[in-house]
């Protein structure tokens, strides 16, 4: 059943459970993500959160558990037709074609989303107004980019394959303040734009003041704390967070 009438979760992920070998890192978690909602993915080093992102987008193999994409089982397709379906993930790191222009960069993005051939120009001017900053610089080698303009590639990179579902692991992460809000804002809209995401967060001030709707603390692998954000205290979440220190 798809989710046509867009009261349905996009992702409907249950009993995720995802191993390295005999070191099960995730175990049984079960989240939904909705059309324009943020839910913030917390909780200290090594609790899982990449590592169920990983899972969820088909980078890794799930052990247990089902991944439904707008109410289609994708659990057993790679990452790839995941993308083409809608569902995209930024992975941690700024991970860019470092060696590639920022236009070529786009461009891989809009063939990974089927977009024709056709289409790409328009598509790749609509990323540029987007993303003044990358406009700017689409002739330069992505490797010559400031951490926060390469993190704005990424971003801008899986906005070019059309997600419905965004995946964004610590985009935060070294960038200078001024990129963060830049960041921040730039997921806020997506969201008014309908698209569900799930984001990797550390900055839990910044989770709990006004960019998640949900958040969802991840504890050695098992959802720990689930609220609405409205219902949490930053001290709350910090405890949550690191109590099993
Ligand atoms: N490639 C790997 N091989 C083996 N174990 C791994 C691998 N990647 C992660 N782990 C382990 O899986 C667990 C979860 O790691 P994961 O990176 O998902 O946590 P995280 O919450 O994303 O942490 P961080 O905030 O540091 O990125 C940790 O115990 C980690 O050591």
């Amino acid at each position: 059943m798809t989710n046509t009438t867009g009261t349905g979760p996009l992702l409907d992920a249950t009993g995720i459970r995802v191993a390295y070998g005999d070191l099960v890192a995730v175990w049984e978690v079960s989240l939904r993500l909705h059309a324009g909602s943020i839910t913030a993915l917390v909780g200290r080093n090594g609790a899982g959160k990449t590592t169920l992102i990983n899972g969820l987008c088909g980078l890794l193999p799930v052990k247990a558990g089902t991944v439904l994409l707008d109410g289609r089982d994708v659990t057993a397709l790679p990452a790839w037709s995941r993308v083409a379906l809608g569902l995209t993930v930024v992975q941690e790191g700024k991970r860019v074609f470092r060696e590639l222009t920022v236009r070529d960069n786009l461009v891989l993005g809009l063939r990974g989303g089927g977009v024709k051939r056709a289409d790409r120009e328009d598509e790749l001017a609509r990323l540029y107004e987007r993303f003044p900053i990358l406009g700017e610089c689409r002739r330069q080698r992505a490797a010559d980019l400031s951490g926060g303009q390469q993190q704005m590639l990424a971003i801008a990179t899986a906005l070019a394959t059309k997600p419905r579902v965004l995946l964004v692991d610590e985009p935060s992460s070294g960038l200078a303040p001024v990129f963060v809000d830049l960041v921040f804002e730039a997921l806020s809209a997506l969201r008014d734009e309908g698209l569900a995401i799930l984001l990797v967060e550390q900055l839990v001030d910044e989770v709990l003041g006004g960019i998640a709707e949900e958040v969802i603390v991840l504890e050695r692998g098992r959802v720990a704390l689930r609220d609405r954000a409205a219902n949490l205290a930053v001290e709350d979440v910090a405890a949550s967070i690191y109590s099993s220190l």
